[in-house]
């Protein structure tokens, strides 16, 4: 390896996992961002709690490069989302980002093994150890085995969704109302599991979620407030 590739991994390794700067955008002659940053480094968690529609799920779609901001920067991993399209942008999304959805959206006839290998084969992960990586993980999860995703309750499939998100070792993991279609046991099982896993993979997380009670197992709870992100510093100033 000469040296300048060798800084450049160093460099792209070294990065954080989302660093996003002066985000700007309008929809609908609304201004959903007017200079938002967020920055989160490895191994941490990051909440952003907001009411209905002030832009929590279209934040994580700028993110996912499905929604292309007026203004700022969007990095992944030290890579630049903004402007990237086709295969980079699916390339990039399959590799250092992992996803988890308010009703978790598995493939019901297929099994919880089969849910999180094919997350892989789509990367185009080798497929040798696929299946035990996958099986390992769920494990790790404490999902049951099952013939069929359909059968397991909410919070269950809420763990195969975790365990799919988690099968490319992404940099990044985002979360859109995790614990949203919960009930408040499996949400705390869900949400323990989910605030648990940047210091387990050194992974950052973000979770957006109208749940103060979720936010706050994050490391940091932010509020989206007049197009940016602000810190929320105790329990009343959130509730
Ligand atoms: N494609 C679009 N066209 C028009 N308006 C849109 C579009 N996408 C989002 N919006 C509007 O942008 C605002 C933010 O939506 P978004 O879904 O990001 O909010 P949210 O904070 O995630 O809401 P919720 O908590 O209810 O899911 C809403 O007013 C929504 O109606």
């Amino acid at each position: 390896m000469v040296l300048s590739d060798m800084d450049a991994s160093v460099r792209s390794w070294s990065a954080d996992p989302l660093a996003v700067e002066g985000l700007g955008y309008s929809v609908g002659g609304r201004e959903l961002f007017a200079g938002l940053d967020l920055r989160v480094p490895g191994g941490e968690s990051v909440a952003v709690l907001g009411p209905s529609g002030c832009g929590k799920s279209t934040l994580l779609s700028i993110v996912l490069g499905l929604v292309r901001p007026s203004a700022g920067s969007v990095l992944v991993g030290g890579t630049e989302v903004v402007g990237l399209h086709g295969n980079a942008l699916a390339r990039l999304r399959a590799d250092r980002i992992g996803m988890v959805f308010q009703f978790g959206e598995l493939l019901p006839e297929l099994s919880p093994v089969e849910n999180v290998v094919l997350a892989g084969l789509l990367a185009r992960r080798d497929r040798s150890g696929l299946e035990d990586r996958a099986r390992d993980l769920l494990g790790e999860l404490g999902v049951p085995d099952a013939t069929t995703s359909a059968t397991l309750s909410g919070g269950e499939r809420q763990r195969v969704a975790v365990a799919r998100a988690l099968i490319n070792e992404p940099g990044l993991l985002l979360a859109d109302e995790p614990t949203g279609a919960l009930d408040a046991a499996a949400r705390d099982v869900v949400a323990e599991l989910l605030f648990a896993l940047p210091v387990r993979y050194g992974c950052g997380l973000v979770v957006v979620t109208h749940d103060v009670a979720t936010a706050q197992r994050a490391d940091r709870v932010l509020r989206l407030d007049a197009g940016a992100l602000v810190a929320t510093g105790d329990e009343a100033s959130i509730a």
